[in-house]
Formats: structure tokens, sequence, C-alpha cells
């Protein structure tokens, strides 16, 4: 029955109508007018069967089948993808996957992303959507707003114009500057305490998401969570809602970035991927209750001002609900990864570590070379490979039609592997963020629109102010603390709705006095 309920949703939803700017549509056009156009079926991209479509890049390979698209593990999908078709890449069309186009050219992506400002619709979670706007199991089915991440048009316009002001601004998130401080404290007592005798870890993702949860929701619960208890069993809210986080991305990528049939009939992996949603929804509401209700029961703060949750809540307090949900989905495995991938490439570059812990020895306070450290670790590995948009009307470009409701996969990972924008682009060099316009290194040589690690305009990341602060305090206080070292194989990078390192973590923390 829900394979004949779910089908008209999806119709439904191309036919979602977007306010387009008149101005976008005429001020640019990408190939001269009297070029006769070629059709997505041109755009080059893996070979495609009847029917079957381009599965079988999508599934392990052998001499008979390509599978250069099942874990690619050399290279991410999209560097495999630029490299074997160009700058212009289609995908999809088939087993549910919709037909998409990946585009790696700079220009390109900036007509797109400027082009789809007015009300850009992102449909990358999908199942989440589906989850909270249509499953019927879902205990708080909303038909109004959602929340920022599955809302589109006017609806999400409307929650993101009452969060912008307030998550927006740093006068608001630096009030938490000191709670950040705290929180990263506390976390290098705990990897003190939790450390083995080879100064390694058994865990070490799971505790920067444990920092990551409890830094994110001093913020968005206003209040501590004490994520760091040694005693808090495996089966707490806490340990569920970190493990959730992680479970909802991969449940995500396998609906909604891979060929699937849960679009038309409920799959095993749909049902699966229903409860784990369900049980995230539940664990944020019951942390989203119990701090609303701390907060209604505490008497007002004189001449204080007033945390996210508060200002919020003054408003509404469903927009409080929705964003509190969002933020806890959107804002731990991101930051962490991120993190990760910083502290992974300061320990293979010594003396990159050893220059910012000397700048955070020094009495300056700018801390150029901290935030170079963490825009270079996003440039190298973004959490997020790519922004995501879907035609509002018809384009052209370079040469081809994409019509409306097209979804286009604008690439800035690869983009910022290119030596064309960024010389020695393999390489970690924070200094590139701070050396002067005539070094050829300078940032500023690239194309604008090569770095994005938090998307664009008015649908980029409402987080990144909080995300910003959290990263400086975590690092600096972390380099001032430890001397890390990495121990093994090099990692592998997975490319999935967020990029991230899977396997074991082997970093070496050493306490900066035993150097
Ligand atoms: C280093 C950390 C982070 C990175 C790299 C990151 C990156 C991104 C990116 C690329 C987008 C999509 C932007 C677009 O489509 O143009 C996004 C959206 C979003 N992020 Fe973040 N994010 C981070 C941390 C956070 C944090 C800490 C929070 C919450 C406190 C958060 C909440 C959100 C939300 C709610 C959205 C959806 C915004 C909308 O659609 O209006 N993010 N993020």
């Amino acid at each position: 029955m829900q394979s004949i309920k779910r089908l008209p949703w999806i119709l439904q939803r191309t036919d979602q109508n977007i306010i387009f700017s008149l101005k976008a549509l005429v001020s640019t056009t990408t190939s001269p007018k009297n070029v006769q156009l070629k059709e997505w079926n041109d755009i080059p991209g893996p070979s495609s069967l009847p029917v079957i479509g381009q599965i079988l890049h999508f599934i392990p390979g052998d001499r008979f089948v390509p599978g250069d698209l099942y874990k690619p593990t050399e290279m991410t999908m999209n560097d495999v993808l630029y490299n074997k078709y160009g700058p212009i890449v289609r995908i999809g069309g088939f087993f549910g996957l919709p037909k998409m186009v990946y585009i790696y050219n700079a220009d390109m992506v900036e007509y797109i992303l400027r082009s789809e400002d007015q009300l850009p619709n992102r449909p990358v979670f999908q199942s989440i959507e589906y989850y909270r706007k249509h499953y019927k199991k879902n205990k708080h089915r909303s038909t109004t707003g959602t929340g920022l991440v599955t809302d589109q048009g006017e609806l999400w316009k409307a929650t993101r114009s009452t969060v912008n002001p307030i998550m927006m601004n740093p006068k608001t998130i630096k009030l938490y500057s000191n709670t950040f401080d705290e929180v990263t404290e506390d976390f290098i007592t705990r990897l003190r305490s939790i450390r083995r005798t080879d100064n390694m870890f058994d865990n070490f993702r799971f505790e920067i998401n444990l920092w990551a949860l409890e830094s994110v929701s001093a913020v968005i619960l206003g209040t501590r969570l004490n994520c760091f208890n040694t005693d808090i069993p495996d089966d707490s809210p806490i340990k569920r809602l970190v493990k959730s986080v992680h479970d909802v991305f991969y449940m995500s990528e396998e609906l909604d970035l891979k060929p699937g049939l849960w679009r038309f009939i409920s799959t095993p992996m749909f049902k699966k991927a229903m409860n784990i949603y369900e049980e995230q929804s539940n664990l944020i509401r019951y942390f989203m209750k119990n701090s609303i209700e701390n907060l209604k029961t505490q008497p007002p703060k004189a001449n204080e001002e007033k945390g996210v949750l508060e200002k919020l809540l003054e408003i509404d307090e469903n927009v409080a609900i929705n964003i509190g949900r969002d933020s806890l989905f959107a804002g731990i495995d991101t930051t962490a990864n991120v993190l990760i991938s910083a502290l992974h490439f300061l320990a293979t570059n010594q003396e990159k570590q050893n220059k910012l812990r000397e700048e955070l020895k020094s009495s300056e306070d700018n801390n150029l070379y901290l935030k170079a450290c963490i825009k270079e670790s996003l440039r190298l590995l973004p959490a997020v490979a790519a922004n995501i948009r879907k035609a509002s009307r018809d384009y052209n470009i370079m040469g081809y039609k994409l019509p409306k409701d097209m979804i286009m996969v604008v690439n800035h990972q690869t983009l910022c592997h290119l030596e064309e924008n960024y010389p020695k682009a393999k390489e970690f060099i924070p200094e590139r963020w701070i050396v002067g316009k005539s070094d050829p290194l300078h940032y500023g040589n690239a194309h604008k629109f090569a770095y994005s690690p938090f998307g664009f305009g008015t649908r980029s990341c409402v987080g990144r102010r909080i995300a910003q602060v959290e990263m400086e305090v975590f690092l600096s206080k972390i380099i001032q603390n430890f001397h890390i070292e990495w121990n093994g194989s090099p990692p592998i990078l997975k490319t999935s709705v967020v990029n991230y390192f899977p396997g074991n973590l082997n970093f070496v923390l050493r306490d900066i006095a035993e150097k």
C-alpha cells in the first residue's frame, strides 16, 4: 500500500514551485544562442544499459563489470568522475536514482549558485523529508514546517529568516566562548583518563563526537549534557544520539544518493531507515523537552543577554524544536570530521603543528595561523564535498540543456584539489591563507567559487559561526595540551553525505610536558 501512496508525493515534489529571479534568467548565457543545445543523455558519464541504467558501475566490479563507482578507495567518487568524464557528468535516471548532473567547472558553479539564490531548493535528504512529512508512524508528523534541512520554498524562507538574526549573530555566538572553553577542558581531562598506556584510544572518533554533541548542545539546548561522565551506559540517550547521527547519515546516503527502489516500494532498507530516523527524532525531542522545561522553571536573568534557545522560544516553540533537531543532526559529525582531518594533517605535518603551537603560546590574539589551519583542512577535506540545488528553470550549461527540476551537484572538493586553483593542491599549506597577493600560493588566486565548504548564499550553513568558534577553541586547546602523532598507514577517505575516515583513528596524543 505504501508504494501507491508514496509515488504521488514524488511527482508532487517535482512540481514544487520556486520563485525565480528573471534578472538571473536573462543575465547570463553560457553558449551562443544559435547553437543547438544537446540533451541530458548526451552529457558524458558512466555507460548505461537499457532498463538497468548505470547500475553496474555502482556494484563491486571485476573484468566484466565496471564497478568504478562502488566504494572507490584511491580517489573519491568525484575525482573518479572528473578525471574520467570531465567538467560535466551525467548520473542517475534509473532504479529510483533521479537524473543528476555533477559539475566541476568553477564558472558554472558560480552561475548556478548565484542563479538559484532566491529560494534555493536543496533536495538532498529526500528520505528524511519523507519521514518528517509523510511517514505515517512518525508520532510528531507535521504538515507545517519540518525544519531547515527538509523544507523548501516559502516555508524554508520563513524559518530561515527567523533563525538567521539569532544563529548567525556573532555577538550571540560569542556568548558561548567560555562554555566552549570549559567543554574542551573537560574533554581533555576525559581524554587523559581514558588514554591507553601507548597514548592511543579505543575509539577516538566516538570521543570527538561526544565533544561535538556536548559543545553544540550547550548552544542549542542551552545546557551542558555532561557527555564526558565515565559511567554513562551504552544505551543512554547521549550515546544513542551520537550513534544515531552516524546511522542517519549512513541511511540517507544509501537511500538518497544511490540507486534503490524505496521510492516505489517499502524495501527492507527503507523500513530500517524509518526506524533509525524515528529513534533520532525521539531522542532529540527528549533532550529538547528537558531543556525547555528547565528554562521555564528558571527565574529570568536580569541584564543578561539571552541565549539561542531562549530567543527562539520567545518567537515560536515549534521553530525552536525544529532548529534543535536540525542542529543536533547537522552539527555533530560535520564539526567532528573536520577536526579529525585537521588533527590528521597536523599530525602528519609536524613543522606546521609546531608553528601552530608557537602561535598559540605567543601573546598574539588574532590566531591567524589557527584559522588558516582550519581553512586549509576544510579545503583539502571539506565535511561536505558538494552543494546541491534543484533547477528552478531550464539551464544552458556548457552546451547542454538541463531542464527544470534537474538535480545539480556542484562540487567544490574536486575544484579545491586542482593546481589551477591551488598550487601544490594536495599539500597541507595553511600559509596560503596568510601570504600576500604577490605570493603564488595566495588563496585569492583561486576561483572564488572553488572553495565553499559551508555552502553558498541564503541557504548556506546556519551553524557556520557556531562551528567556527567551536573548532578554534578545540584545536587551540588540544594543540596546547598534546603533541599529536599518527601511527600507521594513512586513513582512506570515504565520501558520503559527510566525508570521513572510516575505521580506527590511530592518533597518538602525548602530553606536551612529556616532550
Ligand atoms: C565544520 C562544520 C560544518 C560544516 C562544514 C557544515 C557545512 C554545511 C553545508 C555545506 C551546508 C549546505 C549549504 C548549502 O546548501 O549551501 C550546511 C547546511 C546546514 N548546516 Fe552546517 N556545517 C557545519 C556545522 C554545522 C553546525 C555546528 C550546525 C548547527 C549548529 C549546522 C547546521 C546546519 C543546518 C541547519 C543546515 C541547513 C541550512 C538551510 O538549509 O537553511 N551545521 N552545513
